[in-house]
């Protein structure tokens, strides 16, 4: 099919129609989490727990979906999550999602075991708003501040550092499958250093089970604590966002160690089976950050109305993760504009049913938990 041609009404649509045309270990790589997937699940069905109360007689003949991150403007509350290998989904990869975001005016955050090289990806999306770097922490810590200098020097604007990942969670689909990285491709960023001939064997290796859990064992450091944000700023002058917050605790922690940012994930249901759906455990944290920086959250936003629940309930972006990777395999760059083309539209028209012209309008008492009464109820 020509990438131009792809049609779709909705995110949920696109995962069947992905699974048709990648390989079975490409799909199981993409789709699955980590053990019984019960929070994988959850991420979605969290979302459907909830319900929005709309207010009434509000012009909404003009409905801005645009906020301020960093101080830069950007077309609405969305980012494009990090993800690892995007090349098993289209040969231009991460190239074809940096242009699409830009070309939608969102930010993308491109993964440290991006299957193009970072300063690639970044010229790619040079038109667009601004680019987030995610760093993985290897034990190594020279090829660390190699690393994130080099983001520095891209025009990276800000660093995400994953802090749910001392080890790789339990993906059985990846390990019943074999995963490994086909022979062609390259985790382009450990490239050209001293390190990286061994790493790569690992990472294509044709023992049993997954090469990437082996990977991740062998050069990702599980020591990391809360000095390593001090240690980054001293090598940095970007802002440092924590993903992988789940407990409120650790959200005022980590701010209370540097952080610019938290982001509320459970890495999509990837890592620690059983943790909270992310939209969950929003609201605690963002009580506990108390606006003193961004909440942004992410797992399981798939609809223009799980942007606003997220919204309501404190978040001040939300980040989509498998559905760009579904359009990409479906249409290329067009077919992740497509995806967030669709998500934009659903917000704008969701807004204005809520009776919201703009994003401050949106607030905790439009949402209902199924725990809550509804406004005045009389039972
Ligand atoms: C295939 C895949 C690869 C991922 N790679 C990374 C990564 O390299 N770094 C990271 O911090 N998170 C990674 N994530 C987690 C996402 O950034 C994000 O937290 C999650 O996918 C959001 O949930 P969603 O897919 O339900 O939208 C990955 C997720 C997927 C599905
Ligand atoms: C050796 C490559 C490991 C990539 C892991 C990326 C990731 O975070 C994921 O969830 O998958």
């Amino acid at each position: 099919m020509p990438d131009s041609d792809l049609t779709f009404q909705n995110l949920e649509e696109l995962k069947p129609r992905a699974e048709k045309i990648l390989s079975r270990q490409a799909f199981g790589y993409y789709a699955s989490g980590s053990e019984s997937e019960s929070t994988l699940r959850d991420n979605e069905a969290s979302f459907k727990r909830y319900r929005l109360v709309p207010r009434l007689m509000v012009d909404v003949s003009k409905v801005d979906t645009t906020v301020t991150l960093l101080g830069r403007k950007i077309a609405c509350p969305v980012l494009v999550a990090p993800m690892a290998m995007q090349r098993l989904a289209h040969s231009d990869g991460e190239l074809a999602t940096s242009r699409a975001a830009a070309a939608e005016g969102i930010p993308m955050v491109q993964s440290t075991m991006g299957t193009v090289e970072l300063a690639e990806v970044r010229r790619a999306g040079k038109a667009g708003p601004m680019m987030m770097f995610q760093l993985y922490v290897f034990k190594e810590r020279g090829f660390v501040k190699q690393l994130v200098q080099h983001a520095e020097k891209s025009g990276y604007n800000a660093i995400v550092v994953t802090v749910d990942a001392p080890f790789l969670g339990k993906r059985e689909a990846d390990e019943r499958e074999g995963f490994k990285l086909p022979d062609h491709l390259r985790l382009e960023n450990l490239t050209g250093l001293a390190e990286a001939a061994r790493m790569e064997r690992k990472v294509h290796s044709k023992n049993k089970g997954s090469g990437i859990a082996l990977h991740f064992a062998d050069h990702i450091d599980p020591s990391l604590t809360w000095d390593f944000i001090p240690w980054l700023h001293s090598i940095t002058r970007l802002p440092i966002f924590l993903k992988g917050v789940l407990c409120p605790e650790d959200a005022h922690m980590g701010v209370e160690a540097g952080a610019d940012g938290i982001i509320v994930s459970n890495h999509g249901g990837r890592q620690l089976d059983y943790a909270p759906a992310s939209l969950d455990a929003l609201p605690g944290i963002a009580a506990a950050v108390g606006k003193r920086v961004p909440v942004l959250v992410d797992g399981g936003v798939r609809r223009g109305t799980d942007i606003i629940k997220a919204l309501a309930m404190g978040a001040d972006v939300v980040l989509i993760g498998r559905p760009i990777l579904w359009g990409l395999t479906l249409g290329g760059e067009s077919g992740v504009r497509k995806v967030l083309e669709t998500i934009k539209k659903e917000l704008r028209l969701s807004m204005a049913l809520m009776g919201c012209p703009s994003i401050e309008h949106l607030g905790r008492g439009m949402v209902i938990a199924p725990w809550d009464q509804y406004p005045n109820a009389r039972l």
